[in-house]
């Protein structure tokens, strides 16, 4: 497997940073016993160290309950299950600490902060309830110069909220040391699709409005619930993938031509895209569709209706499956359709962005059959990046669809280590800023009311199913955009 280089800084005078072994960092993961911690944030740390083991990262967990050595022994199961050689195993090991702090009683938290070294990382890997209030309990607390905060999604429950986290962060470090995590920034994603798209001229110059006919972002996923109902019944899949993920790739994949691959540079045109991205037609009942799955079968496991699930409260009328249609309205995308769509619970994993070019103007007389639009599909997923591309070919005047395939990159890690190497060198690149957060739930605040206000049917699907019949770009009613 190639090794994902570390991004280097672009300083102000347009020159690299030199790339340098990383300085030793604590990483601080509140909420060491989580499911959070052990799914998603070792595994990604062991990759991180995996391949790049000049990294000196002091592992310290803390949690309300006392974990003890369990902590080390879970720090080393993790890097074992992910194959990191013994020899860094056991120096992470080695230095892995345990504290039992309860973030919220009395003054645990910043006595713990107080101790804490230099610049270090403080990865809250907790419900955001609890983010919230042990954040709010660092105000007025005396942070060690450098501290770095770090924060999982959902971030904030709607615009005010995403704000008012916002100033509460500012008031205690500068934004370059807040790190909204999103882990579909992973570097091998937004990276090697900007290399593909900025790096060909064949692509740029046929990517906009006059060339493209419709863009479709999808993250259809054969998993269920899988015993995530405290988090995913409050959320549902608007907010736990749409209003996250989907946009940021939208962004990326919208975005202007970058002058060069930096945080800045990258985040103010991502700010650019979601800053101009609307409801198609400013109408958020018609340009969205909601749906939850009913008992079915997923593989050779029997799936209970969504409400049956443990943990669910049907009275919350939680959604597993969203639709939204968009507009970026600037002069390169106006009046292009952008349907972001995300589920659980469905037969088939689809997990792309698929672009569709719009037909030749003129097919010549004397070729024969039907022509089919081109379409470049980008596989949205850990791993190399697959890109397939459907044209027309004749044979030898009769035409035939044809599929050229071929995969870019072979990342080592896995994205959470490649978004935490980021943090851990103070680079902001693969996280999101605090103004696209606010953004992106401007564009689905009112599709959020009209659900609420049951103006949009809740429909269901069988688990094990395609979704509901007759969604898609097709189907969404496309008079209008602006
Ligand atoms: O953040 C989340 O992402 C996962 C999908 O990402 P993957 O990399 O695990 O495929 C999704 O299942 C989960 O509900 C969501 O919270």
């Amino acid at each position: 497997m190639s090794r994902l280089p570390r991004v280097p800084h672009t300083h102000s005078d347009g020159s690299l940073e030199d790339m340098q072994p990383a300085e030793p960092v604590t990483l601080v993961i509140f909420g060491a016993s989580g499911d959070l911690t052990q799914r998603l944030l070792l595994p990604g740390v062991a990759t991180l160290l995996e391949v790049e083991p000049f990294r000196q990262v002091d592992l310290i967990g803390v949690d309300r309950e006392d974990m003890g050595q369990e902590w080390a022994e879970l720090v080393r199961s993790r890097f074992e299950a992910e194959e990191v050689p013994a020899e860094t195993t056991e120096r992470v090991v080695a230095a892995a600490r345990f504290e039992q702090v309860d973030l919220l009683e009395g003054t645990q938290l910043a006595d713990f902060v107080a101790g804490l070294p230099e610049s270090a990382v403080l990865y809250f890997a907790l419900p955001p309830a609890v983010t919230q209030a042990a954040i709010e309990r660092l105000r007025g607390v005396e942070l060690p110069k450098g501290t770095r905060l770090a924060l999982e999604k959902p971030f904030g429950d709607g615009v005010e909220s995403a704000e008012e986290l916002n100033r509460l962060l500012l008031s205690l470090v500068p934004e370059n040391q807040i790190y909204r995590v999103d882990h579909f920034l992973g570097a091998a994603m937004l990276l090697n699709f900007i290399g593909m798209r900025f790096s060909n001229r064949i692509l740029e110059k046929v990517w906009n409005a006059e060339d493209i006919e419709k863009v479709e972002i999808t993250y259809d996923e054969d998993l269920a619930l899988e015993g995530r109902a405290g988090y995913y019944d409050k959320a549902g899949a608007l907010k736990d993938m749409l209003q996250s993920h989907l946009l940021q790739v939208l962004a990326i994949v919208a975005m202007e031509p970058p002058a060069r691959v930096d945080a800045d540079e990258l985040r103010d045109l991502k700010a650019h895209v979601l800053n101009s991205t609307y409801l198609w037609g400013d109408d958020p009942a018609a340009s969205s569709r909601r749906a939850r799955y009913t008992a079915g079968t997923l593989g050779e496991r029997e799936i209970p209706d969504y409400t049956a699930e443990e943990g669910v409260d049907p009275a919350r009328n939680t959604e597993t499956l969203a639709q939204l249609t968009l507009e970026v309205r600037t002069d390169r995308w106006s009046g292009v359709p952008w349907v972001l769509r995300s589920g659980k619970g469905l037969g088939e994993k689809a997990k792309e962005v698929r672009i569709f070019f719009r037909d030749v103007r003129h097919l010549p007389v004397g070729l024969e059959g039907e022509q089919g639009p081109d379409v470049l599909v980008v596989a949205l997923k850990p791993g190399p990046v697959e890109l397939h591309l459907t044209m027309n070919a004749t044979d030898p005047t009769r035409i035939e669809t044809k599929v050229l395939e071929t995969t870019v990159g072979d990342p080592a890690m896995l994205p959470y280590g490649e978004v935490l190497g980021g943090i851990l060198d103070g680079n902001p690149l693969l996280t999101v800023r605090g103004d696209t957060a606010v953004q992106s739930w401007r564009i689905i605040e009112q599709v959020m009311e009209v659900w609420s206000a049951g103006e949009v049917p809740m429909e269901e699907y069988p688990a094990g199913s395609a979704g509901p019949e007759g969604w898609g770009v097709d189907a969404v009613a496309l008079t209008g955009g602006r």
